[in-house]
């Protein structure tokens, strides 16, 4: 290992990194952003780029406390490791897409290969002081491969998805090998406590560990790890000060100009098939259709960039996307109103705390969601004297917390109507009532208070110098 002598930190780990002045689409990358931000430390992942071979160099990058190191994946590695085993096998079956799983034995080997070069990379960084957080669902092995390399330090694990029911994560095959390097980790986070009794499930009735004390478990291999729910968040206080100030930008002018007084709906979801955006737009039509004295009172407005785009899945769903939303705006427009306003493009976060603001409704409907931190951006973004409503899909993490916004059934589109209609029309004193319980939710639990939770959870009894690692970030 490398610099033994350095003071440790704290080293992230994920496949996506949030490199510096670049928007940065998708959750993990937007609160590891804010909690690296805060602290400091380093941060190891994918470049985003292609190239020969993987990880022949070592991209490294210094910027507001943070060193960025990355390495690009070669063309093969990226087809196997991220398209085919993480996005192809794992993301449906995490997301209770079993119908969806398209399982290869050479995506598998691409993935472990990814996961061994990670390890050795890692290896030559981290000093044995640092602790070491490593995150999501491409990097489950990697403490594996990390202690069979000697490394001793504390490792943490964050599974941004959720975590089906054990009855589900069986039929993964070779499912005991690759879960079973959980435990690993000193310490497995996940978003709530359904991800967490189905975590504990799995490994207590599948993978032959036992329960201890204090919410341990000891392995089939004789290892004590630690698993627990820490529901992540955002910089609540830093994205309401963010959208206060967004009349300033004149995109957001623009946006409000061109409403003419028009109620806005807007949802923002990467193009994916587990944010239920079909469903949405049949909600809105059905919405349409039986309330005729909407039209031309509303527009809706869905921010949605393409995602993963090498996955056949993603570019089906872009297709359907197209027909339905050509097919909405086909029978109801008029010519000086479109009712749906469909955008495949990323916006940075300053546009986006604007346009929440403005929006009356918050549409977050996804079938099945980790936790939906687009969600939180939508409250906090709310002007507190005139907030808009948020109606959310009981199967996202964030409604675990958000319990006093509308809350559906993504996949009833009758029921989601219902919501849209109630809403638009929901008095201000109700809509204040149900913002400031959300608001109060997230001034607790924002992102610096997910983050210090983890830390120091995952240093407690850690080793004295790698507890003082975390006293020092926390
Ligand atoms: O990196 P990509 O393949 O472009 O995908 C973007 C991210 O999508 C997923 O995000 C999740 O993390 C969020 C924060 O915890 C959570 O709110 C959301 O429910 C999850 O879907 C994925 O888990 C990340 O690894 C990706 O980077
Ligand atoms: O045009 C966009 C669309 C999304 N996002 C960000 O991407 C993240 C999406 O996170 P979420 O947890 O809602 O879902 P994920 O994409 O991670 O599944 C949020 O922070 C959004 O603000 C963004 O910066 N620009």
């Amino acid at each position: 290992m490398a610099n033994r002598n350095t003071k440790g930190r704290l080293v992230v780990v994920s496949n996506r990194v949030a490199l510096p002045r670049q928007t940065a689409t998708g959750g993990l990358a937007s609160a590891l952003q804010a909690a690296l931000h805060e602290l400091g430390g380093l941060w190891f992942g994918w470049s985003g780029k292609l190239a020969a071979e993987t990880g022949a160099e070592v991209h490294r990058l210094h910027d507001a406390k943070v060193d960025y190191a990355t390495i690009d994946l070669s063309r093969a590695d990226h087809d196997d490791f991220y398209t085919g085993f993480a996005n192809g096998t794992l993301w449906p079956m995490l997301h209770y897409r079993p119908d969806l799983v398209d399982y290869q034995r050479s995506h598998l080997e691409g993935y472990l290969r990814v996961n061994e070069i990670f390890a050795q990379h890692l290896c030559k960084l981290i000093t044995p002081e640092d602790v070491l957080w490593v995150h999501d669902y491409h990097l489950i092995p990697l403490a594996a491969m990390l202690r069979q390399r000697g490394v001793r330090n504390r490792i943490g694990f964050f599974l941004h998805t959720p975590l089906p029911a054990a009855g589900l994560l069986i039929a993964l095959p070779n499912h005991r090998e690759l879960l079973e390097t959980l435990a690993s980790y000193d310490l497995i986070g996940v978003h709530t406590t359904r991800d967490l009794r189905a975590l504990e499930d799995y490994f207590l009735h599948e993978a032959g560990a036992s329960m201890r004390l204090g919410g341990r478990m000891r392995s089939a291999g004789g290892r004590i790890f630690r698993a627990a729910a820490f529901p992540i968040s955002i910089d609540t206080a830093g994205i309401a000060r963010t959208a206060s100030d967004a009349g300033a930008h004149k995109e957001i002018n623009q946006l409000r100009t061109s409403l003419d007084g028009r109620a806005l709906i807007i949802g923002v979801d990467r193009l994916d098939y587990s944010k239920g955006l079909p469903q949405r737009f049949e909600a809105f039509a059905r919405l349409l259709e039986r309330a005729p004295e909407l039209h031309r009172q509303v527009t809706f407005m869905q921010i949605a960039p393409p995602s993963r785009g090498s996955v056949l899945e993603y570019r089906q769903i872009r297709r359907e996307l197209e027909r339905s939303a050509g097919h909405i705006n086909g029978k109801y427009a008029t010519p000086d109103w479109a009712p749906l306003r469909y955008i495949n493009k990323s916006f940075p976060h300053r546009l986006l705390a604007g346009y929440y603001r403005t929006a009356r409704v918050g549409l977050v409907t996804p079938l099945r969601d980790g936790m939906n931190l687009v969600a939180k951006e939508y409250v906090a973004s709310q002007n507190p004297d005139d907030p808009g409503v948020l109606i959310l899909s009981r199967f996202a993490g964030a409604a675990q917390e958000l319990t006093t916004a509308l809350l559906v059934n993504p996949a009833d589109t009758e029921e989601v109507a219902d919501a849209l209609q109630r809403a638009l029309n929901m008095p201000l004193p109700e809509r204040r009532d149900r913002w400031r319980a959300m608001m109060k939710v997230l001034e607790h639990n924002d992102i610096t208070f997910w983050r210090k939770s983890f830390l120091s959870a995952l240093t407690e009894k850690a080793p004295v110098a790698q507890r003082r690692v975390a006293e020092t970030l926390g």
